[in-house]
């Protein structure tokens, strides 16, 4: 029978191999990779001492410091006590256990989401969990990767397991070529546009087609990542040769015979020919524009050129109050331009848009002017080596010349458990994730939008097209 990608990765790891793979079958599955943080650990760390129990697997758990972190000072009591506690207690949980730890200042730290890509951690057909909701972005390899919560966390610590139930599958084909100018970003919150910020609840996305086989790793990162902003359990993409290419000579990927082998294994990681999805989604690359959200989910979003929506605009009753909500929230008028709304905050970073590739396309637009007046503009890299990566490129230069601030790398203004945080009423154009009321501090007004989105509105003042400013400056 023709199976999906899905299909495959949970069969390759229930432990019964009598247990059914229908939707809503429950089965206790393996798993190959967990990655942990301070914010998350602490209570199942502490679950199992309570116990007198061990990490089960420690060399298949991996940690790094991220939120609660200064982008300022790598001391670890430079966001005050409570934050200097959490990153201690978990320096000490990975000692007492023998985990690996990355912690602030080391060469391989950086946001849970991308310490584990970078290092070659995370492979095709691996099962990979996380104490946190964006683990989806792994699925850009091939992976079936989920958020758990702090119960989960302690159960996979103790057993290297977890009790799943089986989800349904969405595929979400974006075909044709993208546009110039348009970003991984836009993509996946122009998906989010389509299904709603619900829409693809007790769902795994696959996302497949011409534009999203075209994207690098870091841009698939970027799209599966924000799966769970659809409401997905997990987002999936085919692992091809982009894949394998990203993971060559990577510290933990396979070597010698064990790199072939594994390629040929994961060369068979695709849903097959007629396999059946509970819902197929369609959009042309062609019609995705520059992206910004409006309102206070990720699925009330327009496109840069198009007038913010009424309430009536939506036909169900649902969505027209949260459409009131949002508006008022965001202090936006119905029909109102978006060129026009002015921002006072801009944030490029994240574990979806701190990128390399975020950091290059940023400073492209960054170039051709200076930051304006009364806007204070942020840049925090993901991780030390992209952090590295951009310096040696001299990208901070043109950054700081611009008018931004440079930042050590963590989560940031992403969501402000350290000091990066916005006052009540400040408008920011920001490359995150979410921009749900009070996300980046409270009052605080949040506009998703991609990398050179973010820095085209740092120049402006306003949100203004990417697409006006001109295409060679990346040269
Ligand atoms: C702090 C953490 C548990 C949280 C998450 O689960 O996603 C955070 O990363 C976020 O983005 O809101
Ligand atoms: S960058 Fe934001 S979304 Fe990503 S892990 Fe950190 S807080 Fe969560």
């Amino acid at each position: 029978m023709a199976t999906t990608l899905y299909d495959k990765i949970w069969q390759d790891h229930v432990i019964d191999k009598n247990t059914s793979s229908a939707v809503g079958s429950e089965g206790l599955i393996y798993i190959d990779r967990h990655l942990i943080h301070e914010v998350t650990s602490p209570q199942a760390f502490a679950g199992l001492d309570d116990k007198n129990r061990k990490v089960r697997c420690p060399q298949r758990t991996f940690a790094t410091m991220d939120h609660s972190i200064s982008t300022r000072s790598l001391a670890i009591d430079a966001c005050g006590p409570t934050n200097k506690l959490q990153l201690q207690t978990l320096a000490d949980n990975c000692e007492k256990h023998g985990i690996s730890l990355f912690p602030v200042g080391h060469q391989k730290q950086g946001i849970v989401h991308v310490m584990g890509p970078e290092l070659g951690l995370i492979q095709p057909g691996m099962t990979v969990v996380c104490g946190d909701s964006h683990t989806a972005t792994h699925g850009a390899f091939g992976s079936l990767a989920f958020g758990i919560g702090t119960s989960q966390v302690e159960h996979v610590f103790a057993s290297q397991t977890l009790k799943q139930t089986k989800a349904k599958s969405m595929l979400v084909k974006v075909n044709g070529p993208l546009p110039i100018g348009i970003t991984a970003k836009d993509i996946i919150l122009a998906i989010i546009g389509k299904i709603g910020h619900a829409g693809a609840t007790g769902f795994v996305i696959e996302y497949s087609g011409e534009a999203i086989s075209a994207l690098s790793m870091e841009e698939r990162m970027t799209v599966c990542n924000m799966s769970i902003e659809a409401g997905a359990k997990a987002g999936l993409i085919a692992p091809d040769q982009t894949t394998f290419d990203y993971l060559e000579g990577r510290e933990f990927a396979p070597k010698g015979d064990d790199w072939q082998e594994a390629v040929t294994y994961w060369k068979g990681l695709v849903s097959d020919e007629g396999a059946i999805f509970d819902s197929v989604v369609e959009l042309n690359a062609a019609d995705i524009t520059p992206q910004v959200t409006w309102g206070t989910n990720p699925g009330q979003v327009i496109g840069v050129n198009t007038p913010v929506p009424a309430a009536t605009d939506f036909s169900d009753p649902i969505d027209q109050d949260s459409a009131v909500k949002a508006l008022k929230y965001m202090d936006l008028t119905p029909g109102q331009k978006l060129s026009e709304l002015s921002v006072n905050n801009v944030f490029i970073g994240s574990c979806t848009n701190g990128r390399i590739e975020d950091m290059r396309a940023a400073a492209a637009i960054a170039k051709q002017g200076k930051v304006a007046n009364g806007v204070t503009a942020i840049v925090v890299p993901y991780s030390v080596a992209v952090k590295q990566q951009a310096e040696a490129e001299q990208l901070d230069k043109i950054f700081i010349e611009a008018g931004f601030e440079w930042r050590l790398p963590g989560c940031s203004m992403c969501l402000g458990m350290n000091d990066d945080i916005l006052q009540n009423g400040d408008r920011c154009a920001s490359t995150s994730n979410r921009n749900f009321e009070g996300r980046q501090g409270r009052g605080a007004r949040t506009h998703l939008v991609s990398p050179a989105m973010a820095a085209a509105a740092a120049l402006a003042g306003h949100f203004a097209d990417v697409r006006d400013y001109q295409p060679n400056a990346q040269d």
